[in-house]
Parts: structure tokens; C-alpha cells; sequence
């Protein structure tokens, strides 16, 4: 690790979040990930908005380590399935991410194009050793599509579909995701935030 940098946890489990908040956070901080440290237990994710989660998990980690902590929770909200999976988009199905857009997939046969309206959110929340807490939230509007799209990005990229553009999520190169996610979006209102631990070590 890189002398005299702030040290930032990227509170995250997420292989895919970890990259995405990687590149979006480039040198300003030093990052730490879970994998830095001796384990720590997984905080459980009982909220009910994807806000508590992030808080619940940024919290939890920065008590358990002493490090500021950035959390990211956030998930799919489809219109047809009155916002579900939403918080529990982790736990839509067993097995993997492949295993869960089918089950989505499967869930909106049939259903028309008009109502397969969906938005991916994220709430992140960066908690100080001192207790402090800020949180940021963004989203991203899209639709489900009829088939799994692409090789990039992770989760339930390849059935998220810009209508515009006809692409999905995971279609899009890791820079373009950036530019329109979630993620990206609630990161570029949190940026100031994280400047400050640079400053304020
Ligand atoms: O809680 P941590 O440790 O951060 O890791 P996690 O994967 O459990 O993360 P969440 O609890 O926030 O659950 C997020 C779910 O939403 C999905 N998801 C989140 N962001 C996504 C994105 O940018 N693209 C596709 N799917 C995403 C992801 O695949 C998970 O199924
Ligand atoms: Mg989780």
C-alpha cells in the first residue's frame, strides 16, 4: 500500500462493483477491498430500503476495521413485478447472476414491451471512523429485454436494455456503463465527499 494516501474500504463482497468503484475512484485514495484484510463477518442485509443496507454495511465494516468505509447496496427495480427484486435482487434466486436474469426472464414471459420498464438504483454510504455518515444515491431507467446481451459488466447487465439505443447493460464497455449507471451516477455526487478524506487525514 502507498505511503501518506487516504485509505478507502470498498465495503463490497461484489467482484463487479470492486472494478467498477475502482475506476471510477482512480488515484485519489488508496483502496482497500475485503480481500486486503483479515475477515470480517458479513453484515446481515435486513433494511428495507437500499439506503439502510448501505449504511447498515458501511457502518459495520468501518467499526470492524478502524478504515472509512464506502458501501454500495442497490439492486433491479422492475416495474411489471411492482419493484421487485429491488433489495433482495442478491437473493431473487439461488446460484448465480445467470441463474437470476433467467428467473426474471422467466417471470416476464409475455409480458409487452410497454410494461417491462425497470430501473436499476444504488445507494452508497461512506461512513468516517468518527460515526460520520453521507450517503448518495443515483439510477439508471431501462427495460427488460427478451434474451441475456453481452459479456461486460455483472448481475443483471445483460437483460437491461436502453431502448434507445438497443444495447444492453452489459454491452456496454465498463467506461460507458459508468457514464449511465447507478453506480456512476450516485458516485459522481458522492466524489466531493471522498476528496475530503484525502484532505482531512
Ligand atoms: O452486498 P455486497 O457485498 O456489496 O455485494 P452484493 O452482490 O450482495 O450486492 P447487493 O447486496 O447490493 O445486491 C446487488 C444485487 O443487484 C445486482 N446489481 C447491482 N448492481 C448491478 C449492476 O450494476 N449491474 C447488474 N446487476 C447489478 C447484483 O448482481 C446483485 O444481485
Ligand atoms: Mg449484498
Amino acid at each position: 500500500m502507498t505511503a501518506g494516501k487516504a485509505k478507502l474500504l470498498f465495503a463490497t463482497t461484489n467482484k463487479g462493483k470492486l472494478r467498477e468503484l475502482r475506476e471510477l475512484v482512480g488515484d485519489s485514495v488508496e483502496v482497500v477491498s475485503l480481500a486486503d484484510l483479515p475477515p470480517v463477518p458479513e453484515p446481515e442485509e435486513d433494511g428495507d430500503t437500499f439506503e439502510a443496507n448501505a449504511v447498515k454495511k458501511a457502518l459495520e465494516y468501518a467499526k470492524a476495521t478502524g478504515l472509512p468505509a464506502l458501501a454500495d447496496d442497490s439492486g433491479l427495480c422492475v416495474d411489471a413485478l411492482d419493484g421487485r427484486p429491488g433489495v433482495l435482487s442478491a437473493r431473487y434466486a439461488p446460484g448465480d447472476d445467470k441463474a437470476r436474469y433467467e428467473k426474471l426472464l422467466v417471470e416476464l414471459a409475455g409480458v409487452p414491451e410497454a410494461r417491462r420498464g425497470a430501473s436499476f438504483r444504488c445507494a452508497l454510504a461512506l461512513v468516517w471512523p468518527d460515526g460520520r455518515t453521507h450517503v448518495e444515491e443515483g439510477r439508471c431507467e431501462g427495460r427488460i429485454g427478451h434474451e441475456a446481451r453481452g459479456t461486460h459488466g455483472f448481475g443483471y447487465d445483460p437483460v437491461f436494455m436502453f431502448p434507445d439505443s438497443g444495447r444492453s447493460m452489459a454491452e456496454l464497455t465498463s467506461e460507458e456503463k459508468s457514464a449511465v449507471s447507478h453506480r456512476g451516477a450516485a458516485f459522481r455526487k458522492m466524489k466531493s465527499r471522498l476528496l475530503e478524506l484525502g484532505k482531512s487525514d
